[in-house]
């Protein structure tokens, strides 16, 4: 289904000054959306836009075919959708009781509140730490809660702004499996913000560059890597260097095994 959710004339400020602009953005169900950009230039304002979290200054917006009113959307459809984000929020209380506070806040009866968080955090692989007070995970541990949190509220939109960056790369590579295996299981439309191309890539349909507040390039993330605006092609250019050097590194067996 194609116009699932769509934005238009996105217009976000901060005081006064126009700190980012999307024109037209359409989405069918499922797809992930990668979002990158250099430092600063209004990824997380447009997340937390899109999002309605801080709704923009004007535009319109479409979820499932139905126009949303962006300043006051309605409490049903917001709980439609979760967040994840880069610091992870805490709340006093065991890991349990973290995951769970969304769905008491639905009402949720207690038995199934149970079952569903003992499903995520099993997804998560974490379902050891039920019991652990939540201030005492590690960095790592404390992402997956997250992601459990956001997932047992069964949210059919999905926006994490960096998730991953305070990880350490095998953690990361491994919660990115991870999340990839839930994302396809449960085809939830996801907003992924990352500074990484290798997040981006891994998890990523479709990809919007961000440069200066305006959208530079959007579409499928292969067409758009294959013919990258000048600005994202600049972006990219740590990574192809990084790859292109891979490939001049002498294979183990031409190498001496003296060290
Ligand atoms: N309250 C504010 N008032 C004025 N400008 C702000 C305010 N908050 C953020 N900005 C500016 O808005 C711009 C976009 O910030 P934003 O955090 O959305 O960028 P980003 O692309 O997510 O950056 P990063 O990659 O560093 O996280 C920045 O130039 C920032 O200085």
């Amino acid at each position: 289904m194609t116009n699932w959710m769509e934005f238009h004339h996105f217009t976000c400020k901060k005081s006064v000054t126009t700190i980012v602009t999307l024109d037209h953005l359409s989405i069918s169900k499922g797809q992930i959306i990668g979002i990158m950009g250099e430092n600063g230039t209004g990824k997380s304002t447009l997340l937390k836009a899109m999002s309605l979290l801080e709704p923009p200054a004007a535009g319109t917006m479409i979820y499932k075919g139905k126009s949303i009113n962006i300043t006051t959307p309605p409490l049903s459809i917001r709980r439609e959708w979760a967040c994840v984000f880069q610091h992870s929020y805490r709340f006093v209380g065991t890991v349990f009781e973290n995951v769970e506070i969304g769905l008491k806040i639905r009402k949720v009866r207690k038995k199934d509140r149970y079952k569903r968080v003992m499903m995520w955090l099993d997804k998560f692989k974490i379902p050891h730490l039920a019991n652990v007070q939540a201030h005492k995970l590690s960095g790592g541990e404390a992402q997956r809660m997250n992601l459990a949190r956001a997932f047992v509220l069964e949210p059919s939109v999905l926006f994490l702004d960096e998730p991953f960056s305070a990880l350490d790369f095998p953690i990361k590579m491994v919660l990115l499996e991870e999340l990839q295996q839930v994302l396809t299981e449960t085809c939830t439309t996801t907003f992924l913000i990352s500074h990484d191309l290798t997040d981006i890539e891994f998890l990523a349909s479709h990809l919007l560059y961000l440069y200066n507040g305006k959208v530079t390039d959007k579409g499928r993330i292969h067409d758009v890597l294959l013919s990258p605006s000048p600005q994202l092609k600049s972006f990219l250019h740590p990574w192809h260097k990084a790859r292109s050097s891979q490939s001049l590194i002498p294979s183990s067996q031409s190498l001496s095994s003296e060290f």
